[in-house]
């Protein structure tokens, strides 16, 4: 979006149904980690379908000034030449992270078994999200991060020369305080053990092997013991990117709530540990086809046909949380349009990110009619409200929150305001564009900039 373009944004409902094949950028999650494990690899990887959103952008300039060449070639796809395990020099500069918690953080373990100083920065919203969670269990290792109160960026980072390998019980589900103790252990003598009592998006054990390094997972209680032999030797490999699940919940939903839409969406990533919010909506009574399923670069794909459906309220169980912990701004708002009350449990890690996301996704939907309650960590949503939309909902740098409350105000009775759909950019580029081309009304509203 350039920068003439205000801020604020205002979505009502299409005077036709949304219609139209379409895809979706490639995964936030999957792109991050394809950079920065090619930039630990020897020779050049070629990443077909990375994620162009600023979170993703931040990773590569980060790897750039680590000493990986990475760049863009003329047909869109990436080149990443890395410089192989232990080979990362500190930058010159400050890294500068953006919005991205995921960079941040699975930075961090890239950092911390590296001979190098580096300081990290991000946004004010980065800025207030929790770091501790991975900078203790880092510091076994041998790495020294000092950082600003509370545990949060800035933080300087002196990098273990001779790193120890890690031993780890995450006390969150967190894929990306896993993801970051195995990139350390990437570069720590022996076997570095994670356990997650959860199941978390399983991303980065995935790429792992496919560079080559030997990772064991097995059955750990309900959750899992992932172990890596430390100091492989990670070879590049191509990548494909499948498209964002995550991204693609937002026309998914929207197709869903606008009275006789039907729409396509090709190549969307169905990785198991990633398709929570498709299992609830067709619970909910969901028109959802997955057809063509097959794998692109060690990843489960398929095409979905949405067609529009009358939802009925849920009740989602806690332990399916990490499998759509995205997804749960978008989920409110199609529990908000559907019939009967929903529960939306276990909710707590919606509080550390980019935005308090339990908090603001409440006000998303008060300010627009809907009745819902938190209880300690679940969200109640009372599908009944007469009239929905009308309200304007401050996004708080949240690029979710901002894409939930414009598929609100497709479906709602009135028109539904944001005030800044400027982060929008940070997950799903052209969003705007790809949502108008289906049919949504998305106007921006230049008097309210
Ligand atoms: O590992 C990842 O790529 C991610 C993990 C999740 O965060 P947590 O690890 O904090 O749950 C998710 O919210 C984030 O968008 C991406
Ligand atoms: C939480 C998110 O991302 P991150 O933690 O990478 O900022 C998200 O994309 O919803």
């Amino acid at each position: 979006m350039s920068s003439e373009t205000p801020h604020a944004h205002r979505s009502h409902r299409p005077a036709t149904p949304l219609s139209g094949s379409i895809t979706v950028p490639g995964d936030k999650s999957i792109s991050h980690r394809a950079l920065m494990f090619a930039g630990l690899a020897i020779g050049e990887t070629r990443i077909t379908g990375l994620l162009e959103g600023e979170d993703v952008l931040r990773t590569a300039a980060a790897m750039r000034a680590l000493g990986a060449a990475v760049r863009r070639d003329s047909d869109g796809a990436w080149l990443v030449a890395g410089t192989g395990i232990g080979g990362l020099h500190s930058p010159d500069d400050v890294l500068d992270m953006g919005n991205s918690g995921t960079a941040a953080r699975l930075l961090c373990g890239v950092l911390a078994s590296h001979d190098i100083f580096a300081v990290m920065t991000g946004d004010a919203s980065l800025r207030r999200r929790p770091m501790r969670r991975v900078i203790d269990p880092l510091a076994a290792c041998g790495a020294v991060f000092a950082a600003r109160e509370g545990g949060r960026l800035p933080l300087a980072v002196t990098g273990a020369a001779d790193a120890r390998p890690l031993s780890y019980r995450l006390p969150v589900a967190s894929a990306q305080v896993k993801s970051a103790l195995l990139l350390a252990g990437l570069n720590a003598r022996g076997i570095t053990e994670v356990e997650e009592p959860e199941p978390t998006r399983d991303h980065s054990e995935n790429m792992l092997r496919h560079f080559g390094a030997v990772v064991s997972v097995v059955p750990h209680g309900a959750g899992k013991l992932i172990r890596l032999q430390g100091q492989p030797e990670l070879i590049a490999a191509d990548i494909i990117v499948p498209g964002d699940p995550s991204s693609a919940a937002f026309p998914i939903v929207a197709a869903l709530l606008v009275p006789g839409s039907r729409i396509t969406i090709a190549g969307v990533g169905l990785n198991p540990l990633r398709t929570g919010l498709f299992t609830t909506l067709l619970e909910m009574g969901a028109d959802i086809t997955i057809t063509n399923k097959r794998e692109a670069g060690g990843e489960p794909v398929g095409d979905l046909v949405v067609v529009a459906s009358s939802l009925r309220g849920i009740d989602v169980p806690a332990a399916r949380a990490p499998s759509m912990i995205d997804e749960y701004p978008i989920l409110a708002v199609a529990c908000a349009l559907a019939r009967g009350p929903s529960r939306l449990r276990g909710l707590g890690e919606l509080r550390v990110k980019e935005s308090d996301r339990l908090a603001a996704t409440l006000a998303m939907l008060r300010v627009n009619g809907a009745h819902v309650e938190v209880e300690g960590d679940d969200m109640i949503i009372d599908g009944g409200a007469n009239r929905l939309g009308g309200g304007t909902v401050l996004t708080q740098m949240d690029h979710r929150l901002a894409m939930s409350a414009l598929v609100l105000g497709m479906a709602a009775d009135a028109p539904v305001m944001i005030d800044d759909a400027r982060f929008i950019d940070t997950s799903f580029p052209g969003f705007m564009g790809l949502m108008r081309g289906l049919g949504a009304a998305i106007e921006a509203e230049p008097e309210a900039a």
